[in-house]
């Protein structure tokens, strides 16, 4: 069954949304510049508010944007995050899976197949749209790529296919792109930073028929 990444989580009904439909990972964003951003101790509440993936909970996973190590540490004392999702270069991202002692994935904006990442020590890849020269932050804003270009694809270690993802397209990007899994965060949002109950659970069915081609899109 493909994974479901629901990423810009700020309330703790949708922490319980995503838990009852065994939801794989929730992401918190710490990054300043995006409507979703969430302080390190409203991410604590928001991680103590469903189970915990021992209890088969979503994983949590901690979005940072260019973070230094302060800042990832400052987070990690008050939420016991199980991954964490850098934006940054290949080496730091290994740099803060080496230190921090947990699986990092790399998010990696890709225009071509040159773009696809090799490195099979990295945990995991985010693979999503390419940033551009106007873009505020790297990610969260809703823009696909060609689904193609991960097509046949032996990737290093896990990925997950993100950008741009709808209710009404996800099903689509998975049969394209081959995706193991995939994350959305303003796809399922009524306006930014504001999840919707009911677009979170058509994402979720649509994700998990991804690859039944006989099933009628709803
Ligand atoms: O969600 C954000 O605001 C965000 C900010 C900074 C970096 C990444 C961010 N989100 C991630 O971007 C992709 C795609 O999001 P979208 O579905 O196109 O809105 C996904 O990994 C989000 O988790």
């Amino acid at each position: 069954m493909t994974g479901v990444k629901i990423c810009g989580i700020r309330d703790v009904q949708t922490m319980a949304l995503c838990a009852r439909l065994r939801v794989d990972w929730v992401g918190f964003v710490f990054c300043e510049t995006s409507p979703r951003v969430v302080m390190a101790d409203q991410a604590s509440r928001l991680h103590d508010s469903a189970p915990s993936a021992q209890e088969n909970g979503p994983l949590r996973v901690g979005l940072f944007v260019k973070a230094d190590d302060r800042s990832i540490e400052q987070v990690l004392k008050a939420v016991p995050l199980d991954i964490l999702q850098i934006y940054d270069t290949a080496d730091r991202a290994l740099e803060i899976q080496s230190r921090f002692g947990r699986p990092v994935w790399r998010a990696c904006g890709i225009a071509s197949r040159a773009d696809l990442p090799t490195d099979p020590q990295m945990s995991g890849y985010v693979i999503e749209a390419p940033k551009q020269a106007q873009d505020s932050r790297p990610g969260g804003l809703g823009r696909t790529f060609d689904w193609s270009l991960t097509q046949n694809w032996a990737s290093p270690s896990f990925w997950m296919l993100a950008g741009g993802l709808t209710p009404q397209n996800v099903r689509n990007a998975i049969q394209e792109s081959q995706a193991p899994a995939v994350d959305v965060s303003s796809g399922v949002e009524s306006s930014p930073g504001y999840k919707s109950a009911e677009l979170i659970e058509k994402f979720v069915a649509n994700a998990r028929k991804g690859l039944d081609l006989t099933s009628n899109l709803s």
